[in-house]
């Protein structure tokens, strides 16, 4: 049986809700084979970060040279890549395998306020990952952190936008999640010519462990199955919309998103 591929670079959360574990479920779920090379092995749970192992470069390489060998990603994504050596090796082997349907989830923070991506590796990002991405999908401080401006009205969003793009990626999205502006919750794309908003509801939830990893995962997914990134970002959009709707009631902190909400319960109830 021939299937789509996809790829996640990032790290494993023992809680289970983001990094890898939140990116294979979300591809399962959008019927696309799921492939892994682990950056770095967090001790978490709902309530927060207890411990951060990095793997070497070198160990990271090696798992995207044995996926590079012998299975072809059809698309890629990355998320949490801790420092600016795990940033180059990802790097090095997206470009060097032409892994062009890549998503960069520019992962900064954890929820609990833990420090996932060591503060000199911002510039690597920069530098190395965000030319080569079809999809950057920053949340507001992560994009106030790689454009060096206060993001505190629609037009900064905006302009914030253009200048991510100008970086190299072809499409910003600069995410909702921590807009309050209102019950809205809808995310900015600009793709180097138009603005369009991807409309959500604002969810009052705790549950929210794992949005980002999600919503980047299903995009990257999207793109696997040969969907054009509009098409991609549309249907994201409405996957992590049913998975923060019916949040996982799991732990005392944030709860996970429910990965399979959008295929058996968001799409029966719509
Ligand atoms: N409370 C919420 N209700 C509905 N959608 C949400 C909520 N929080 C985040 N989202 C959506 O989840 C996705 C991830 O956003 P965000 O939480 O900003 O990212 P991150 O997890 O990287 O901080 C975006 O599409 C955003 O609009
Ligand atoms: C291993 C890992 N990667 C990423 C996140 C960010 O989670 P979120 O998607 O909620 O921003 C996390 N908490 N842990």
């Amino acid at each position: 049986m021939q299937v789509n591929k996809a790829l996640t670079i990032a790290g494993s959360d023992s809680g289970g809700g983001a990094g890898i574990q939140s990116d294979l479920k979300t591809f399962q779920e959008l019927n696309v084979y799921g492939m892994s090379a682990v950056t770095a092995v967090t001790a978490q749970n709902t309530r927060g970060v207890h411990g951060i192992y990095p793997v070497t470069a070198e160990g990271v390489t090696s798992q995207l040279e044995a996926i590079g060998a012998d299975l072809r990603p059809d698309a890629v994504k990355t998320g949490m890549l801790f420092n600016k050596e795990i940033i180059e090796a990802a790097a090095g082997a997206i470009k060097n395998f032409g892994w062009n349907n890549l998503v960069v989830d520019p992962v900064m923070v954890a929820k609990g306020g833990s420090i996932l991506l060591e503060e000199d590796a911002a510039a690597a990002l920069k530098e190395w990952l965000i030319p080569l991405a079809k999809v950057i999908t920053p949340n507001v401080p992560e994009a106030e952190v790689l454009t060096g401006m206060k993001i505190d009205s629609a037009e900064k969003r905006k302009k914030a936008a253009e200048i991510l793009c100008g970086i190299g990626a072809d499409i910003t999205v600069i995410k909702g999640g921590h807009w309050n502006e209102s019950d809205l919750c809808s995310d900015l794309v600009y793709d180097g010519q138009e603005f369009y908003e991807l409309d959500g509801k604002r969810v009052a939830t705790k549950n929210t462990h794992g949005t980002g990893c999600t919503f980047s995962a299903a995009i990257t997914a999207e793109l696997a199955i040969g969907k054009t990134p509009k098409e991609a970002l549309h249907t994201a959009k409405q996957f992590i919309q049913a998975a923060v709707e019916y949040g996982i009631e799991a732990g005392s902190g944030h709860g996970p998103t429910n990965h399979w909400a959008y295929r058996r319960l968001g799409n029966a109830k719509r």
